[in-house]
């Protein structure tokens, strides 16, 4: 089962999955260490440098997290084509910063098409993008779903910073799948294994087909070595912060309360 995303807040506020699922004959499924084939889904080959990485942690924990007992904050921004370069003005500076580097680096790695879709052009109208920051502690996750079509546009950039964790694809079934025309070789769950410091992205199918979500485990097994060549290994969850950024649809900005 999934959640077709009522709310993340209800995602995160699931027990977290029994830890071993998998029965004692089972072999536990290697997730993967580069996309899999899910069109719309990237995992850009680049890392956050270590000193920027720990300069955002230690202001999300400072500002938002340290001293309360609240594992995520949401945050708004408008791109203004005359401000901070279309970024989003209204949320914090470090979040610009960290907009600007994902803007740049990101450049290399996407099509065209998608680099153009989360970082629009000078003269693009004005926008509200969210930023939504969530504290897993280990053993901690979030229930599959697919982020909430109503509110959100296409276009999320997820940025991983002090532990990895696996993160897993489940397809939504649509009609013709149920009645069995699905061809014969499409697989409809992927686990893909999120290092630290990565950058990943969603859109198109990858955004709306699929839905996304994080076992609550103490460990992740993971295909061995850089290139996943190697023997699988299990490595150990620690505190993992994302910070996620979306596009809220016309309209949702303006909606109060909580999300949603
Ligand atoms: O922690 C993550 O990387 C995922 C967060 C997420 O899917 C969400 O907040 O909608
Ligand atoms: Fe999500």
């Amino acid at each position: 089962m999934y959640a077709v995303n009522d709310a993340e807040h209800d995602a995160r506020a699931t027990s977290p999955f029994s830890e071993d699922s998998d029965s004692l004959f089972d072999e536990p499924q290697i997730a993967m260490r580069t996309a899999p084939p899910i069109p719309g889904l990237f995992v850009a080959p680049i890392r956050l440098p270590l000193e920027l990485a720990n300069d955002i942690v230690q202001q999300c924990m400072n500002l938002y997290f340290d001293g309360r007992d609240v594992n995520q904050i949401m945050l708004f921004g408008r791109t203004a084509s005359e401000h901070n370069q279309n970024m989003g003005s209204g949320l914090p500076t470090f979040l610009i910063t960290l907009l600007h580097w994902l803007a740049e680096m990101l450049r290399d790695h996407l099509p065209e098409k998608v680099h153009e879709m989360l970082f629009p052009p000078k003269d693009a109208p004005q926008r509200a993008r969210q930023a939504i920051l969530n504290l897993y502690h280990p053993g901690e996750g979030i229930s599959p779903h697919v982020d909430l079509l109503k509110r959100f546009d296409d276009g999320i950039i997820g940025v991983s910073f002090g532990s990895g964790c696996v993160m897993n694809f489940e397809r939504v079934q649509c009609q013709e799948e149920l009645f069995g025309e699905a061809g014969p070789l499409d697989r409809n769950h992927w686990d893909l294994y999120l290092e630290e410091r990565s950058v990943l992205v969603l859109s198109e199918d990858a955004r709306y087909d699929w839905t996304h979500g994080i076992d609550g485990k103490q460990k992740d097994f993971v295909s061995g070595g850089i290139d996943g060549q190697g023997e699988p290994d299990w490595i150990d969850r620690g505190t993992r912060l994302s910070i996620t950024f979306r596009w809220l649809l016309p309209g949702a900005d303006i909606v109060g309360g909580p999300d949603p």
